[in-house]
């Protein structure tokens, strides 16, 4: 797997803010330290519907950031893009040919960009040991994802990589949507569905990201989401069907709650990757999701490890135990190792001579025997044979005994 350098295409532009989020007042791009005390790169994974301006998006942060000093780490996870007008560190393309895997496995374009994924994601391990590598030099890490957004939100080795990365680093989720396609309320509403259910799958913290806003600006999709009210009336205006029905309404008012805790949670931002406007507030509400990284999701996984490690163990333990219950051992008593079966001779004459007293009966024996020896010191004791063939005693000379 091939590892190259990223370059900047174009040139950055630096732009005025348009839009008034508070994400706004906060500085220009800078990675934070994290938990551990070590410099770490926020990873953005930028997910998006097709022609949303991803990749575009993607040119824009790249050369926004080099003109910054703060070259990023770019992956490239779309096996299908033509044209990229950026170079990726790493890019699935140099590992899988999608158009190969579809004519050798048969399949169409988006099984074959599924099965390119799943072919990559045997290798992410390697991928994240190079970015993991890069980690102590670059601020940020840019993941492109495929165009066929349910290819990378809906798939085994989407999940596969989202979670390696977090799990790894600082990671965000940048939604991007396409803001002059989204102007109709029911639009607006199925793209807020959408990304809904990434924020809730992934439990990530999440960015809006309105893009395009050179041909329309976000003002709209801010005031519907901070006022319901002002979203059911446009609803009720422009969301009727050629015969005049609303057949939205219904679905809408069921939904509304589950919207309006979404757009609690999270902090949108406008931008144009095509001119450059609002880079500075993208960048401040990804430092926003580093820092809400760092207090909810890092604990939430150090707590899920830590479950996880207990559950090990204790699996581990179970297994063991009817390892022991299957050798009969289980229940052994205290001190006798041969299990509950009747003893046979020469386990008893163990248990008898030595391994079967407890400590207090071994106290008696020893007592017994040297109340027994003050009452009849005559006798000798009884390791006297070994005496008389091997010791030495200095009062009783040299020995073996003359006879
Ligand atoms: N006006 C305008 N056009 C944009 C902007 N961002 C992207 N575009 C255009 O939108 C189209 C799609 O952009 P891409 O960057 O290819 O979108 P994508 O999401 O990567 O597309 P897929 O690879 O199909 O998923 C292109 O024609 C871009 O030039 C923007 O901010 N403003």
């Amino acid at each position: 797997m091939a590892e190259t350098t990223s370059q900047p295409i174009a040139s950055a532009t630096q732009s005025k803010a348009t839009a008034p989020e508070a994400a706004a007042t906060a500085a220009a791009p800078e990675a934070g330290p994290s938990t551990t005390g070590q410099k770490e790169p926020v990873v953005v994974l930028v997910i998006g519907m097709a022609g949303s301006g991803k990749t575009t998006l993607m040119q824009r942060l790249n050369s926004y950031l080099h003109s910054k000093d703060q070259p990023p780490y770019i992956l490239n996870l779309d096996p299908a893009v033509s044209h990229m007008p950026y170079s990726a560190n790493i890019d699935i393309r140099d590992t899988v040919d999608y158009k190969e895997v579809m004519k050798q496995y048969n399949l169409g374009p988006n099984g074959g960009i599924m099965t390119a994924l799943n072919l990559f994601t045997t290798k992410f391990d390697q991928v994240l040991g190079f970015v993991e590598k890069r980690a102590q030099s670059v601020d940020y890490v840019l993941v492109d994802t495929p165009g066929q957004i349910e290819i990378f939100t809906w798939s085994a080795s989407g999940a596969i990589i989202t979670d390696a990365i977090a799990s790894s680093l600082p990671t965000v989720v940048a939604y991007i949507v396409d803001t002059p396609r989204t102007t109709s309320p029911a639009t607006f509403m199925s793209n807020m569905l959408y990304a809904c259910s990434i924020l809730y799958k992934t439990r990530l913290p999440f960015i809006l990201v309105f893009n395009k806003i050179d041909v329309e600006p976000h003002d709209f999709a801010l005031e519907w989401m901070a006022d319901f009210e002002k979203f059911q009336e446009a609803l009720a205006e422009r969301g009727r069907d050629e015969n005049g029905e609303n057949y939205m309404n219904s679905l809408m008012n069921s939904m509304s709650l589950v919207l309006e805790e979404f757009y609690n949670d999270i902090r949108a931002v406008g931008v144009s990757a095509m001119t450059g406007q609002g880079m500075k507030e993208f960048f401040a509400a990804v430092e926003e999701g580093r820092k809400e990284y760092e207090a909810d999701y890092r604990p939430e996984l150090e707590r899920l490890k830590q479950e996880k490690d207990a559950k090990a163990e204790a699996a581990k333990q179970a297994h063991l135990e009817r390892m022991m219950k299957d050798m009969g051992v289980d229940k052994a008593p205290k001190g006798n190792p041969f299990g509950p079966h009747p003893r046979n001779e020469r386990e008893d004459r163990y248990m008898d001579d030595e391994g079967g007293d407890s400590e207090d009966e071994r106290i008696d024996r020893q007592q017994e025997a040297e109340e027994e020896a003050d009452d009849h010191p005559e006798v000798a004791p009884e390791d006297d044979d070994v005496m008389q063939y091997g010791g030495h005693d200095e009062g009783m000379g040299v020995w073996p005994r003359p006879q």
